[in-house]
């Protein structure tokens, strides 16, 4: 269909007297399932939006009705960005093709026949509009290619390669998710796509398998996709990857997903580094020609700018944010090849992001699903007014006391703050570490790693491990500092409840957080969560408190119980034993450094 219109230019075919020719470019229709309903083909694990429930619970009616309430009382700007669930669904073919001025019998037909090709693998176009709307699929654009129920629908519809098949079976992967149902076919037919999808709902491989199916195998050519990840840590995850006790499909990084989608073909791929940024440095007929490249957005721009990275062929692009803008567009600017393709999948999308990307896109599709700016269903989203800071700290105790069902993961604004509540919790007699941008990057991955294999109970993060990176059994989420925007508070806590499994998210707030508690009511709303009638009808921060707080965060006290004469007591312990471990090794001794520290510190207490 795809290739007919883009070779036709607006010439038209007799589709009736090609026929046969037609048959020969067309991807075969999906034999599979072609009678039975979304629900089926969806596997339980994977019903994010809890679809699955029979009709008689209560629950889902409620959901609706707060979610219609919503509609209603959706924010305005980029949080939710005026788009709320009720906005329509665009199916293909609801967009008109080239008027019909004739209005013949032979265009009738023809039209007819178009609606057919459009609705391959499903009976007609209200059987796919049902399916999407049953796993809250929305799409917007033109000639949107239908979404596949199975991997062996896939796999036949898109002559995707066998080893591609083993490799998503070997994941465990039965069922494709939605995110994956819509997006794959979209990339397959070589569109543009913005795609919104839940934390933990399998962004990763709807833009992993296609690249994989169109580079087919290694070439050394250079690179020929390239993968931009907000972080390192949910690029790499490297010390992850290679941990024999994880199941096969317990870490979601990009590397690793390529890896493990790629067994049996061997693609090289490149995750910049600043080692691997100096190797490429070296006269080009020296460097390693590898097929892809995955980086952060400032690493790789550095490289660009240092002449060390040639790219010119196609790019598949993960995540955009907001401060990445610039270095997005120097990026593009590298990659210059005539046919290049552009993805962009996030669980959150801010209107002004959207709009930025619009202008480099060429007609992109977008997908969305569920509500935009959503949080996933399986989260059981919480709030707790604390009052103050104090109250914070006295809140987080009791939690501990009370028992927590380790993984916990706790955010907090500032990595001095991150600093700060490690020193508190670290006495009380749980398996806490903390991880933020001034650890050396061994020490991140190892904390990571000890995290994943339950060494750490307890891990204290800052914004760092908001986004992507994939904890499959974090069971609690604990925001200790509010989050500074409604795109933070979906990706922290959508390191819980992934992949189909429940998970818990608590949020504290004090009175100095509560002009902004209404965003996050919103998203819990949105997503299923009980909500007290008095937090509905508190009003919405404004646009430019919204914007203050985006751009810094709130001031507060540090996060501080520990008496003077207790630090320095402390303080005077870690030196005598870093003096003793200085004197085995024979250098210098601290003579009172951190006496003179903890004066500073108590004198800021
Ligand atoms: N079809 C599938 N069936 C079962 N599990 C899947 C499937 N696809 C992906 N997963 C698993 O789901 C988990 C989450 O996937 P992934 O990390 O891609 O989520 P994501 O949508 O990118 O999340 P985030 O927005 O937080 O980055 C991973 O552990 C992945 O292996």
């Amino acid at each position: 269909m795809d290739l007919f219109r883009m070779l036709g230019g607006g010439a038209r075919f007799d589709k009736k007297r090609f026929k046969e020719d037609i048959e020969v470019f067309q991807p075969k229709a999906v034999s599979t399932g072609l009678n039975a309903d979304a629900e089926a083909a969806l596997a339980t694990e994977l019903d994010f939006f809890k679809n699955k429930k029979p009709a008689s619970k209560k629950a889902p009616a409620k959901k609706n009705e707060k979610k219609a309430k919503s509609d209603s009382d959706s924010e305005d700007d980029e949080d939710n960005s005026g788009e709320s669930s009720g906005e329509d669904q665009t199916h293909e073919g609801d967009e008109s093709e080239e008027d019909d001025e004739s209005g013949s019998d032979d265009d009738e037909e023809e039209e007819n026949e178009e609606e057919e090709e459009e609705s391959i693998g499903f009976a007609d176009k209200e059987q796919l509009a049902l399916f999407r709307n049953h796993l809250k699929i929305k799409v917007y654009g033109t000639d949107i290619p239908n979404p596949f129920r199975s991997f062996e629908g896939l796999g036949k519809q898109y002559q995707v390669e066998p080893y591609l098949q083993r490799n998503i079976l070997a994941s465990g992967f039965k069922k494709p998710t939605p995110i994956q149902m819509q997006a794959i076919p979209v990339i397959l037919h070589g569109r543009d796509i913005m795609a919104m999808a839940p934390t933990g709902s399998g962004k990763t491989m709807a833009f992993v398998l296609p690249i994989l199916h169109d580079l087919k195998g290694p070439e050394k050519v250079g690179y020929r996709a390239v993968i931009i990840s907000p972080t390192r840590e949910l690029a790499t995850q490297a010390s992850i990857y290679i941990n024999a006790k994880e199941s096969p499909n317990s870490s979601g990084s990009i590397f690793n997903q390529i890896k493990k989608l790629s067994v049996g073909r061997k693609f090289k791929v490149c995750m910049l580094t600043k080692a691997t940024a100096a190797t490429q440095g070296q006269a080009p007929h020296l460097r390693q020609k590898y097929d892809i490249l995955i980086s952060t957005p400032l690493r790789l721009v550095h490289a660009i700018q240092q002449e060390k990275m040639e790219l010119d062929q196609y790019v598949s692009h993960k995540l955009l944010e907001q401060g990445f803008l610039e270095q997005t567009d120097e990026i593009f600017a590298a990659c210059s090849h005539p046919s290049l393709q552009k993805s962009l999948f996030s669980a959150t999308l801010p209107s002004g992001v959207e709009a930025l990307a619009n202008t480099f896109m060429r007609s992109p599709i977008r997908i969305v699903i569920g509500s935009k700016n959503a949080a996933t269903e399986t989260i059981n989203q919480k709030l707790i007014y604390c009052g103050s800071e104090e109250g914070k700290l006295i809140a987080i105790r009791q939690q501990i006391q009370g028992g927590l069902k380790p993984p916990v993961l706790i955010f907090v604004q500032s990595i001095e703050r991150a600093k700060e509540l490690f020193h508190e919790l670290i006495y009380d007699g749980i398996n806490v570490d903390v991880i933020h941008s001034e650890r050396t990057k061994a020490q991140r991955d190892k904390i990571v790693e000890g995290f994943r294999q339950g060494k750490i109970w307890v891990l204290i993060a800052t914004e760092l491990m908001a986004r992507g990176v994939d904890f499959k059994g974090v069971n609690l989420v604990i925001n200790y500092d509010f989050p500074q925007t409604v795109q933070s508070y979906i990706h922290r806590i959508g390191r819980t409840g992934r992949a189909g499994r429940s998970g818990e998210a608590i949020t504290y707030f004090t009175n100095e957080d509560q002009t902004y508690l209404k965003s996050i009511v919103n998203v819990m709303r949105e997503s299923g969560c009980e909500v007290a009638d008095w937090m509905l009808e508190m009003k919405k921060p404004s646009k430019n408190q919204k914007k203050n707080l985006r751009q810094r965060p709130l001031g507060r006290s540090s996060i501080n119980t520990m008496s003077s004469y207790d630090k320095k007591k402390i303080a005077h312990k870690r030196d005598i034993i870093a003096n003793s471990k200085k004197r085995k090794a024979g250098g210098p001794v601290n003579n009172g450094e951190s006496k003179k520290k903890s004066k500073v510190e108590s004198s800021k207490a």
